[in-house]
């Protein structure tokens, strides 16, 4: 199973920083403080993950936003899994909801890039997640089973995996899925690996959840059995926010 800890918080930081923000930032998670049974994870874009690699702690391994389906080569603007392993990233967020319904891409396509992924060793962070839409029409278990299956369709093992919950009507909008809303979708999930995959995958498996969470209210999502840490976007920006998250899920 991917890292040690029982629990997961990853930083997704998509496209926002300077170099002077992001060195501030890395300043401040180097001063943290963390409860040793989470692995945490932050997630730069390209363009500073080399930085962040080389001055944050230990305590805190890096991951990419995206990588590319395959070996690299004649594929302008993309990057491969070679040269992110090259400069020490050891994880990829793969499948964001802004990557299926901002850049298009369809479920098999993200399914053959953990697959691509794992298989050289990166470890991923596979997100799925509902739109309002499709929630609000009763379709949620339908849609992120059907997000998950087209990862179960492809990757080699889930030893390497966390599974990423995040309702699209909730991520940047400040209206944060409910403890009992997200714990609803975690149980089913796991039903869904323990019938599909198997009993063993469906225990070790962390799924964890992101959607406009922040430190006033991660603790109470994390009291859920199945909410085993988060993916958080605007509130990772914030050093001290980040690490008082990290430090509620346990
Ligand atoms: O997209 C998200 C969540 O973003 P917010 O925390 O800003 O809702 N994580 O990958």
């Amino acid at each position: 199973m991917a890292g040690t800890g029982k629990f997961f918080v990853g930083g997704n930081w998509k496209c926002n920083g300077t170099k002077d923000s992001i060195k501030k930032l890395v300043s401040d998670l180097n001063s943290a403080t963390f409860e040793p049974d989470v692995d945490i994870v932050v997630a730069p874009p390209f363009v500073y993950l080399d930085l962040v690699k080389n001055t944050l702690t230990d305590r805190i391994e890096v991951s990419a936003q995206n990588s590319w389906v395959g070996k690299g080569g004649a594929f302008t603007g993309e990057i491969s899994v070679e040269q992110l392993k090259d400069i020490g990233v050891q994880w990829v967020i793969l499948g964001h909801s802004e990557r299926r319904h901002i850049i298009g891409e369809k479920d098999e396509f993200i399914g053959k890039k953990a697959a691509y992924a794992l298989s050289e060793g990166l470890k991923v962070i596979a997100c799925i997640g509902e739109l309002l839409e499709e929630r609000e029409a009763g379709k949620t278990f339908d849609v992120c089973f059907q997000q998950l299956k087209a990862y179960a369709d492809f990757v080699p093992s889930w030893d390497d995996i966390v599974i990423a919950y995040e309702p699209v009507w909730a991520i940047g909008t400040g209206k944060v899925a409910s403890p009992e809303q997200a714990q609803e979708v975690h149980v089913a999930l796991r039903d869904w690996l323990k019938k599909n995959v198997s009993a063993e995958v469906a225990s070790k498996t962390r799924i964890i959840y992101g959607g406009s969470v922040n430190g006033g209210n991660s603790a109470e999502l994390a009291k859920k059995e199945d909410i085993d840490g988060f993916l958080v976007g605007g509130a990772s920006l914030k050093g001290p926010e980040f690490a008082t998250i990290v430090n509620s899920v346990t």
